[in-house]
């Protein structure tokens, strides 16, 4: 009898874990919502404006980059990439906005001859911190927060204020909480195998798998900082449906499972609202949270771990402001939470991506980033916040900053991004995978919550997560 394989969450995770699956028979997607795509979400205005609900540009370096791009290329989207060159003003400028002032920090400030120069907002030359790197012994600690880790090696400035806001910019999560060894192992990986950051990424950690691609090498020998696609990022998971449909996946929308459970066949029994499904195994492609509710009381070891992996809100706030141009270009600036804890950064999409302006003359496109790890404290409980609120913040915020005074038009989305705090690494690398293991259960924990939050990771560990299950079953 053939084995059914079921795939829960139809975000980039579930959608590729299916696209990894799509030669086998028997496989069935499940989504809870009516559209499949999770995050990866854009919405198209009738002039041809594109507005991200969540990414907007995925990054082409390393093994997982190019894993990214090789998929859009089998799934025929060269024509439709959108890159961001290296020469381009959103590769080489990005901003912090410090004592009311914006502060230019392009690549040469970490790098190249800037190292030597007192760069504002910074007190002293970055060359310092390089030197204090390089002397600083190997940490101790299993694991460690970011800033500990960064203040240990580089000096606390550069930790108050880069990091700080660096993970804002990728987390929207507090670097006095987030764990060092899980949102950024291969800089964890160089302290551990060459006592110094530094000398650790310097020296190479290996090659990784070949993944080379006509876009990966295209992006490599153009330097591209980014990329996106001429409809937005939704654009992947609708050619990724378009793919499963042609080979005959089973996808499901309005899905939304109510309960995981185990038959006396050892199989699954998977609850919907209106029905069950039966599987042999089970690929969950859903945050960590919403899995541990459905899980049957026996599980509860699982479910107490999955609990644990907790993620933060994101008042999202796309402005345009037509006719109107902006005072500086680049990608955008962030915020460090000294100078404003509930306002996280703006990202200045036009400037990256103006083929999505739409056919409606110049305009500015702006996606101001609000709350994170902070939003509770600053908007109060994130499923009762009124939007006029996030609405009000986010304009009275571009025109601080920016001194744009129009009156734009405008989307506004909740989002949600986990939290690798301490112990992360062991909560999934050990405790969970053991209780899998042990319990014999034919579950894949795939998304967002486990192994990296970006794009490329979550297509990544789900292709992993594939090869793995088809390799035991041969
Ligand atoms: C605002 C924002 C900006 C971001 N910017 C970037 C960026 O610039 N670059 C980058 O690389 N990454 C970025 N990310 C991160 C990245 O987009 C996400 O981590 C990634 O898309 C998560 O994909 P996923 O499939 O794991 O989860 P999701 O997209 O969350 O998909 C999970 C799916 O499961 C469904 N589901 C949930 N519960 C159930 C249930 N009980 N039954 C059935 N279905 C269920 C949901 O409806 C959803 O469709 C950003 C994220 C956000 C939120
Ligand atoms: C202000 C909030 C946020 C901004 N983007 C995100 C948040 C929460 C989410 C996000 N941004 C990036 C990633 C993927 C990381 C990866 O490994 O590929 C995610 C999940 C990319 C990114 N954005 C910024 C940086 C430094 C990075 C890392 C990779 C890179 O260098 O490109 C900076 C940044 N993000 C935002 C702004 C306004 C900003 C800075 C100018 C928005």
């Amino acid at each position: 009898m053939q084995r059914t394989v079921a795939v829960i969450g139809g975000g980039i995770s579930g959608l590729t874990a299916c696209y990894q699956l799509a030669r086998s028979p028997n496989i069935i997607l499940l989504e809870g919502s009516g559209r499949l795509g999770g995050w990866l979400h854009s919405t198209r205005t009738e002039d041809g404006a594109v507005f991200e609900h969540g990414p907007r540009g995925i990054r082409p370096a390393g093994t997982v980059g190019k894993n990214t791009l090789l998929m859009v290329s089998e799934l025929g989207l060269d024509a439709d990439v959108l890159p961001v060159p290296g020469d381009h003003p959103a590769s080489k400028n990005r901003y912090l906005y410090v004592s009311g002032a914006l502060h230019r920090l392009n690549p040469s400030v970490f790098v190249g001859s800037g190292v030597l120069r007192t760069v504002s907002p910074f007190t002293r030359p970055l060359f310092w911190s390089g030197l204090h790197e390089l002397a600083a012994p190997r940490g101790t600690q299993p694991d460690e927060t970011i800033h500990s880790f960064v203040s240990r090696r580089f000096g606390k400035e550069l930790a108050d204020i880069a990091i700080d806001s660096l993970c804002r910019g990728v987390f929207a999560g507090d670097c006095r909480a987030l764990s060092m060894r899980s949102c950024f192992p291969a800089l964890f990986e160089a302290e551990q195998r060459q006592r110094s950051v530094i000398l650790g990424m310097a020296l190479g950690g290996g090659k990784g798998p070949a993944l080379d691609s006509v876009l990966s090498r295209r992006a490599r020998d153009e330097r591209w900082s980014q990329w996106s696609l001429r409809g937005g990022m939704e654009t992947l998971p609708e050619a990724l449906q378009d793919f499963l449909r042609r080979r005959g996946v089973e996808m499901h929308c309005h899905a939304r499972l109510q309960r995981l459970e185990r038959t006396a066949a050892e199989c699954w029994q998977i609850t919907l609202e209106d029905g069950s499904v039966r599987a042999d195994h089970v690929i969950s492609a859903i945050p960590a949270r919403a899995l541990a509710v459905l899980l049957p009381g026996w599980a509860e070891p699982l479910a107490q771990e999955l609990r644990s992996i907790e993620a933060v809100s994101v008042g999202v706030v796309n402005l345009q402001y037509n006719g109107a141009t902006l005072p500086i270009t680049g990608f955008g600036h962030l915020v460090p939470s000294f100078e404003d804890s509930s306002l996280l950064g703006i990202i200045y999409d036009s400037v990256a991506f103006p083929e999505q302006n739409g056919t409606g003359g110049p305009s500015v496109r702006l996606t101001v980033m609000l709350g994170g790890a902070w939003f509770e404290q600053g908007f109060g409980d994130p499923d009762m916040v009124p939007q006029a609120m996030l609405l009000s913040r986010a304009k009275e915020a571009v025109r601080a900053h920016l001194g744009m005074m129009a009156e734009p038009s405008h989307t506004i989305i909740k989002a949600c991004i986990p939290q690798y705090t301490l112990g992360h690494w062991q909560r999934t690398g050990k405790t969970i995978s053991r209780y899998l293991e042990q319990e014999g259960l034919p579950l894949s924990l795939i998304g967002a919550s486990y192994q990296g939050v970006s794009v490329n990771d979550c297509i990544y560990s789900a292709k992993t997560a594939v090869t793995r299950l088809l390799d035991q079953a041969h």
